[in-house]
């Protein structure tokens, strides 16, 4: 089977983009799909997106972790699919769309792309971590020697022992100054530490403001793959109008074969 991929990256979280529209790709096809996202047998990303069309909204966006399997929002994934809706023009410059956890909006201006993601219904924290979910289940915990962790055997066992079968993403958090921190992320379907994650880094600023570590409702989140941006506002237990917002690029195109 012979087909048009693009790649992309959003802060280091790397996918692969197939236009799906016309509804080619099998898409119960968890080995292909496994295989592309392989780094030595195929192409190599942490995830795989399919745009899709929509019957009200711009798109729809299919996402896969790099096991193959669907899952849950991909916000760095939102935000490299919006970019490729206004590349392959879809969009101009503001979009409407759809993901597996309901409509989302977004804005992209050259590089730089806003994602509005899902109101946040309630943050549990407790003595030692907090946890929440920002379109994917998200673990975040505060450590004192982030460089250090060792982000895989840490993030592997907590994704498992705590969150059993289903797991979560799991998040070590140091703060660098009031509203600025640094995070490493293990990822649940990638299983292992990927460069951003942006449900992640979501889950982070709002916690952090949940715990009363920050007070500033517009906070940066340093990433290995880079910085990104977000912004928030309570409401009652809960939180809306959460914006993810960073950089995002379209790196290679490509023939699967
Ligand atoms: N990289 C993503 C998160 C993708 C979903 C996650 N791996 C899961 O299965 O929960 C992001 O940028 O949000």
């Amino acid at each position: 089977m012979e087909f048009t991929f693009y790649k992309y990256q959003g802060t280091g979280n790397d996918f692969v983009i197939i236009d799906n529209r016309e509804l080619f790709f099998p898409k119960e096809n968890t080995a292909l799909v496994a295989k592309i996202c392989d780094r030595r047998f195929g192409v190599g990303a942490d995830g795989l997106l399919l745009l899709e069309k929509h019957h009200s909204a711009d798109f729809r966006m299919v996402y896969y972790n790099s096991d193959g399997n669907l899952s849950s929002m991909c916000g760095n994934g939102g935000r490299c699919i919006s970019h490729f809706a206004k590349f392959l023009g879809i969009i101009s410059e503001k979009t409407t769309f759809e993901a597996v956890d309901g409509m989302h909006e977004a804005t992209v201006e050259k590089d730089w792309v806003s994602l509005k993601m899902n109101d946040v219904e309630k943050v549990n924290v407790s003595k030692n971590y907090t946890f929440l979910n920002t379109g994917s289940p998200h673990h975040v915990e505060l450590v004192s020697d982030l460089k250090d962790v060792d982000v895989f055997t840490s993030g592997r066992n907590i994704r498992n022992k705590i969150y059993g079968k289903e797991g979560a993403n799991v998040n070590f958090v140091a703060q660098n100054d009031d509203a600025v921190f640094s995070v490493r992320t293990y990822e649940r379907g990638v299983e292992d530490e990927t460069l951003s994650c942006g449900t992640g880094v979501t889950a982070v600023a709002i916690a952090m403001f949940e715990m009363g570590k920050t007070s500033e409702n517009k906070v940066t989140l340093k990433t290995p793959g880079g910085q990104l941006q977000v912004r928030f506002e309570k409401d009652g237990l809960g939180y809306k109008n959460v914006f993810l917002e960073g950089p995002a690029k379209q790196v290679f195109k490509g023939i699967w074969k």
